[in-house]
């Protein structure tokens, strides 16, 4: 007899948009997110026996994004996210758990004439910030924070020898090579028992650092290797939020080849001579590491 063994529901890309107007400079501050909201509890008979009585609707989830919305802050975005799912999980008596996803588009202020703009703002990149919570009925909230789709490359100042060799290694030892990637950071905070014990975290401090970090160890790292590389961000990143347990990168490597044009009047472009490089788009590699504050298990 088969059985129903998990559910989830709940609406996404709920797109949300807020504005914040100080009424004494005139300057506005502007936030938009797309989120998602997914309930679990004592919702069985929804699937099995076509009963609707414990269905909080869709409909009804994404009206509570947007109320919430009005009547909180929706930045840091942790805090509203833990501020939905504490709602759904005390509101519903069935309701059990409520996972929330967040993620915050790029709205940055424009400069006009050397002067930051009250309220005209761009769109610097496709980096998102994202935001994963579970909340769970009188067991507190697990958040993760995460930047994603961050593009970078440096030119110079990453290298790759000394790895294994054998009978299927084609790839010779560089000691010079371009380095891109799309970053992909995450850090898991410490367990929060209620609201009350994050509202004072500073989530967007955090993030920022986080950012900062990536980038300074991704430009100023000698680097030996991506994985060599993506462990210093993380060790750093464990440093300057205590609040953190575990730290995340995925990082896919996204190759340069170089380009021999010797056959064209003998031009010189391969090993200094470099310069003209054909960016692959796949494949790539793509390298994954989580390290904790307090290791548990061994890989
Ligand atoms: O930094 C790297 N790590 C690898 O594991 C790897 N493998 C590869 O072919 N190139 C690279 N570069």
């Amino acid at each position: 007899m088969p059985q129903l063994s998990y559910a989830k529901y709940g609406k996404d890309n709920v797109r949300l948009y807020k504005v914040d107007k100080n009424e004494k400079t005139g300057v506005h501050t502007v936030i938009e997110q797309t989120v998602c909201t997914l309930l679990e509890g004592d919702i069985e008979t929804s699937y099995t026996k076509a009963d609707n009585g414990p269905v909080v609707a869709t409909d009804t989830q994404k009206q509570t994004i947007y109320i919430l919305a009005k009547q909180n802050p929706i930045d840091p975005p942790e805090r509203f996210a833990a501020i939905l799912g504490d709602h759904f999980v005390k509101k519903y008596p069935h309701i059990h758990a409520a996972h929330v996803k967040i993620i915050q588009h790029r709205w940055t202020r424009m400069t006009i004439d050397g002067k930051p703009h009250p309220h005209s703002f761009y769109r610097d990149g496709e980096e998102i910030r994202v935001i994963e919570s579970v909340t769970r009925e009188n067991k507190g909230v697990e958040i993760r924070s995460k930047i994603e789709k961050l593009l970078v490359l440096k030119s110079t100042g990453s290298a790759f020898y000394g790895f294994h060799r054998d009978e299927f290694t084609r790839l010779p030892e560089t000691w010079d090579r371009i380095l891109s990637t799309e970053v992909e950071a995450g850090w898991k905070w410490k367990t929060f028992n209620n609201l009350d014990e994050l509202a004072a975290v500073d989530f967007n401090g955090a993030y920022e650092k986080a950012r900062a970090i990536t980038m300074k160890t991704f430009a100023e790292d000698d680097s030996a290797s991506v994985q060599a590389t993506m462990y210093k961000m993380c060790e750093l990143i464990l440093a300057a939020v205590p609040l953190v347990e575990e730290v995340d990168y995925a990082l896919p490597n996204k190759h340069y080849f170089e380009i021999d044009l010797s056959w064209y009047k003998g031009l010189k472009n391969t090993g200094k001579d470099a310069t003209v490089f054909a960016p692959q788009s796949d494949p790539n590699g793509l390298i994954f590491c989580t390290v904790s504050r307090n290791p548990k298990a061994k890989l």
